[in-house]
C-alpha cells in the first residue's frame, strides 16, 4: 500500500502539485488519469522516489520515504519496478540479457540463479522463443513484454507504468493491460498506473484518481467514472468521439 500524504511539488516557484492525499491499495491497478500538464508525471516521479515534494509524505507500507535514511531509500527503490513509456529496451541487449539486467545490477546472484529467474518471466508474460532476439527483431507488443518481465524480475512491491500501451493496437493495448492486472494480483504488487486511455479505465481502473491543474479532482472505480457530474472528469470520459455516442445512447434510453 501507498499513503500519500498532502504533497506539494514546485519548479522554480511554480507549484506543480498543489495538495495531493490518497491511497493505492496492494493487489490493485491503480490509475493516475488527467489533463495534459496536470501533473501527472510529476506524481508519478515523487511516488517512484525520483523528486522530493517540498511538502507532505508518501508512505510504502508504512515505511515514510522521507525519513529513511540513504541506505533504506535505495533498498526501497529496489523494490520498486518501472515500464517506462516506450519501453526504454537496450537496444543492443538480447531480451534475456534486458530481463537480467536488474539482476545483475542489484543483486548478487550466481549467473545460472539469474537465468532461471529470467525464464521464469519470460514464461510469465509468454515471450518464449525470444530470449536471443534483439528489440528490433520483435513486435511492439513483444517490446512490451519484455519491459514489463524487467520491471517484475527483482519481485517489487510496487510498479510503475508510465503510459504502458503508448504505441500498441488496441487489441495488444487491451492484452498488454490485463497481464499488468494479472501479474499485480498473482504478486499482489501496488501497482500505479500513468494512463491517457480510456480502454485502459473501463478495463482495469479500479481504483482512477483524476488530476486538474496539480489538484486532485476526483477519485473513484471504472464504474463511478461513468456516473460522475464532476465536468472536468466527464470532458476527459467523453473526449472521444466513440464515448460521446455511447453517452447519447445512453441518454436515449437505449
Ligand atoms: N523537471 C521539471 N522542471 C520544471 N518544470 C517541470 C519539470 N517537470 C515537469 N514540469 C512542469 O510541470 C507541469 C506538469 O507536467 P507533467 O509532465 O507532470 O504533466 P502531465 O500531466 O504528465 O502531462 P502529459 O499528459 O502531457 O504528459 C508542466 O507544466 C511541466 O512543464
Amino acid at each position: 500500500m501507498i499513503e500519500v500524504n498532502d504533497i506539494h511539488k514546485a519548479f522554480h516557484g511554480e507549484e506543480i502539485l498543489k495538495g495531493i492525499t490518497t491511497t493505492f491499495h496492494r493487489g490493485k491497478t491503480n490509475l493516475i488519469i488527467g489533463t495534459s500538464g496536470s501533473g501527472k508525471t510529476v506524481f508519478l516521479k515523487c511516488l517512484l522516489g525520483l523528486f522530493t515534494p517540498e511538502k507532505g509524505t508518501i508512505s510504502y507500507d508504512g515505511e515514510n520515504y522521507s525519513e529513511l535514511d540513504e541506505e533504506e531509500k535505495r533498498r526501497l527503490r529496489q523494490r520498486m519496478g518501472m515500464v517506462f513509456q516506450g519501453s526504454a529496451l537496450f537496444d543492443s541487449m538480447t531480451v534475456e540479457e534486458n530481463i537480467m539486467f536488474p539482476l545483475k545490477m542489484f543483486t548478487r546472484q550466481k549467473k545460472s540463479e539469474m537465468m532461471d529467474r529470467a525464464n521464469e518471466v519470460i514464461d510469465r508474460v509468454n515471450l518464449e522463443n525470444a530470449n536471443k532476439k534483439l528489440p528490433s527483431e520483435i513486435s511492439g507488443g513483444m517490446q512490451k513484454r519484455v519491459a514489463i518481465a524487467r520491471a517484475i524480475v527483482t519481485r517489487p512491491k510496487y510498479l510503475f507504468c508510465d503510459e504502458p500501451n503508448s504505441g500498441l493496437d488496441p487489441n495488444t493495448a487491451m492484452v498488454i493491460d490485463n497481464l499488468i492486472q494479472e501479474i499485480t494480483v498473482e504478486n499482489d504488487i501496488t501497482t500505479v498506473i500513468n494512463t491517457h486511455d480510456m480502454n485502459s479505465v473501463m478495463e482495469i481502473g479500479e481504483k482512477i484518481i483524476f488530476l486538474k491543474k496539480g489538484f486532485l479532482e476526483w477519485e473513484g472505480d471504472k464504474t463511478q467514472i461513468f456516473k460522475t457530474d464532476n465536468e472536468a472528469v466527464t470532458n476527459f470520459v467523453y473526449s472521444s468521439n466513440l464515448f460521446k455516442k455511447v453517452r447519447k445512447a445512453q441518454l436515449q434510453g437505449f
